[in-house]
């Protein structure tokens, strides 16, 4: 039997200037699993995404990706969206992935099939500057999916989603788990991440205070509630 983690964080910390946005830290991915991490604004959750996809490197500790510490050629099997989507807005979805399947050397077929997953086959001429939040965000993920990654980091997806896209988006990111690629997702909404995520990590001011199994019958937000409140407490 292989490895279980597709990522370990050990005694991660990221330090800007005089503060430190994550302070030793450990988090455990599990493979083909979704991994919802969960925290307030600021509690540092895209230090950690981007610790992860390689844009800020670790002040100390260390990220190990399927079992070896990770090095830059590990990104050919992350595909990341953080922040807004990066796309040509003058350029159709098919004209945006074709443009970096030629940057990374796959082929078109790979681009249609693609499409299809993501529901956006049908846009044909569209510029995507004419597509809706959602597509954007549909097509941002097939971008991160094209070099077929065994870990897709998303950061938090769902923002500004209404509750269609944001169901169709659940829907997707289940089938990704399914398909054997691992999945990494950040929210501050709960019930959202509940629906999706196997396993949660919360954290707060740069700290993991949780990590577990979540299941339907959890009450999520007493459970966060809780744990954040103890913490500023103490
Ligand atoms: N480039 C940077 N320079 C200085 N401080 C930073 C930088 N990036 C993040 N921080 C600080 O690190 C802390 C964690 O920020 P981070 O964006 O990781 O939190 P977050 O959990 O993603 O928050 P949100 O839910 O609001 O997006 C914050 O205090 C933030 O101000």
């Amino acid at each position: 039997m292989g490895n279980e983690y597709i990522i370990e964080a050990n005694h991660v910390s990221k330090k800007f200037k005089k503060a430190y946005a994550i302070n030793d830290l450990s988090i455990s991915v599990r493979k083909n699993s979704v991994y919802g991490l969960l925290g307030p604004n600021g509690a540092g959750k895209s230090t950690l995404l981007k610790m992860i996809t390689g844009i800020v490197r670790p002040t100390s500790g260390e990220i190990l990706f399927d079992n070896h510490p990770w090095t830059r050629k590990d990104l050919l099997n992350i595909g990341s969206l953080i922040e807004s989507p990066p796309l040509y807005e003058n350029l159709t979805a098919f004209e945006n992935l074709k443009v970096r399947a030629a940057l990374m050397g796959t082929g078109i077929d790979k681009c249609n099939e693609i499409l299809q997953k993501m529901d956006l086959a049908d846009t044909k001429n569209k510029k995507t500057s004419d597509f809706s939040l959602g597509m954007k965000q549909r097509l941002g993920i097939a971008l991160a999916l094209l070099n077929s990654p065994q870990l897709l980091v998303l950061d938090e997806p769902t923002n500004g989603l209404d509750p269609f896209g944001i169901e169709e988006l659940r829907t997707m990111i289940r089938s990704f788990a399914e398909s054997g690629i691992s999945v990494i997702i950040s929210s501050h909404i709960l019930s959202e991440v509940q629906q999706v995520a196997d396993d949660i990590g919360i954290i707060y001011n740069g700290s993991l205070l949780y990590q577990d199994n979540i299941d339907a019958s959890e009450n999520l937000e007493q459970l966060f509630m809780e744990i954040i409140r103890k913490e500023r407490a103490s």
